[in-house]
């Protein structure tokens, strides 16, 4: 009887047909700020596969806490796509340069000084948006979210998109949406409660209080959580959370909380000393794509069509309602939002004073460039 090998090498076409929507290299689109990498895929015993590869997508924003500029978006697109469509990718690895932000959603600088005020524009930008998130929860291959540090906004939203998601335990998670001048409507209202219920749903998407990768763990937005903070060449725990103890003594559940008061800033000043190594969150990475390789491909395709569908149908069924209302959204809150995140500062802060925005709008204060120019937070000091 052949071999495999035989069989393989006497059936194989010698011409393949390309998939591929368009023939550019993903970081071209973009100046290289979107970064597509086939790595060698591993066994479960860390040996390299011969001809089959692992696709990673690394945003390459760092100073900006890899937020994504609009030919980001594009670049992301092709990309996913591109993976989607490479016969020899078993796996998407999608993450962000640095140890600090996986990615902080849309950026801001763009939408203050580009989008603000022009909504036609910002609706050519959400069919971008939107086609992002389509290619991720359409990627025929498994896509991983290699959580690399704060996952923020509309960065939580396409990272919530993803099939999985392995974290280090520095990196935060929450919305921005309504402290910004938006709405968490790129994804988070449709993925988050079906991934952690309405209650938690509408906490994180109204109150926009960022919470801990171990919190993330518990709530069931994150398959797995690592360390990352190394004191004195060993592995801790983060710091700032709270990971010795489940219950507080009235029995209410405190594992994944931050700590507070002195703790929280003993914690702080303990990452500061310390050294940050991501060699488990590769470690995690690298296992769970050896996993997904030691399986039927198709099976495991259409085993990822089934389980995305809570949310893919919340996505399919609201993204296009809620591009229409962002795109219009851009003349009032998001103009005020962004432009006062943009042009805010530590010293002055990067939020406007809400209260005074609704004793305004209480009595009817029309919005106007004058009202808006007065609430930018070095006006308002
Ligand atoms: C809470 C933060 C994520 C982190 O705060 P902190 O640790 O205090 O860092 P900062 O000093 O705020 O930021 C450091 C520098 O990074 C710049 N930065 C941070 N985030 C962005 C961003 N998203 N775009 C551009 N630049 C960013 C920041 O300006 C600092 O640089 P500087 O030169 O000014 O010193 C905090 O950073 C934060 O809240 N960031 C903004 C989060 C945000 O609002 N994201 C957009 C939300 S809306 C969105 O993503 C959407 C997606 C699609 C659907 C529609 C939509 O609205």
């Amino acid at each position: 009887m052949a071999t495999t090998d035989e069989i393989i090498k006497r059936t194989a076409p010698s011409h393949l047909i390309d998939h591929n929507l368009i023939d550019r290299e993903v970081e071209s689109l973009c100046d290289g700020m979107v970064q597509y990498q086939k790595r060698p895929a591993q066994r479960r015993d860390g040996s390299v596969v011969d001809g089959l590869y692992n696709a990673w997508i690394i945003f390459n924003n760092p100073k900006q806490f890899n937020s994504y500029t609009t030919d980001m978006v594009k670049a992301t697109i092709l990309a996913f796509r591109r993976a989607s469509a490479d016969r020899q990718v078993n796996a998407v690895v999608f993450t962000g340069v640095g140890e600090k932000a996986f990615c902080t959603g849309g950026n801001t600088k763009e939408y203050a000084e580009y989008y603000a005020g022009n909504p036609q524009e910002y609706r050519q930008y959400m069919r971008l948006f939107n086609d992002m998130v389509s290619a991720i929860l359409g990627c025929d291959k498994p896509v991983i979210c290699r959580v690399n540090g704060m996952r923020i906004g509309g960065g939580q939203e396409i990272g919530m998109a993803c099939d999985f998601s392995v974290a280090h335990d520095l990196a935060n998670f929450g919305q921005a949406g309504p402290k910004h001048g938006s709405a968490a409507i790129g994804g988070a209202t449709d993925f988050l409660p079906v991934m952690i219920g309405c209650e938690q749903a509408m906490v994180s998407g109204t109150l926009c209080e960022p919470f801990s990768a171990h919190k993330a763990a518990r709530l069931g937005i994150i398959a797995d959580v690592v360390p990352a903070l190394k004191i004195d060449g060993k592995f801790v725990a983060n710091p700032t959370v709270v990971t010795d103890r489940f219950l507080d003594e009235y029995g209410r559940v405190v594992h994944g909380e931050f700590r507070t008061g002195s703790q929280f800033k003993e914690g702080q000043a303990m990452i500061k000393e310390g050294e940050i190594d991501l060699s488990l969150l590769d470690q995690k990475v690298e296992e769970l794509c050896a996993k997904l390789l030691d399986t039927f491909p198709e099976c495991m395709t259409k085993s990822l069509e089934e389980l995305r569908k809570p949310k893919l149908n919340a996505w399919n069924q609201n993204k296009e309602n809620s591009r229409a209302w962002l795109a219009l959204n851009m003349m009032n809150e998001a103009r005020t939002g962004f432009r006062a995140f943009n042009e805010g500062t530590k010293e002055t802060g990067r939020e406007i004073d809400f209260v005074k925005l609704r004793q305004g709008l209480a009595v009817g204060t029309p919005w106007t460039e004058e009202l808006v120019d007065s609430l930018m937070p070095a006006a308002a000091r």
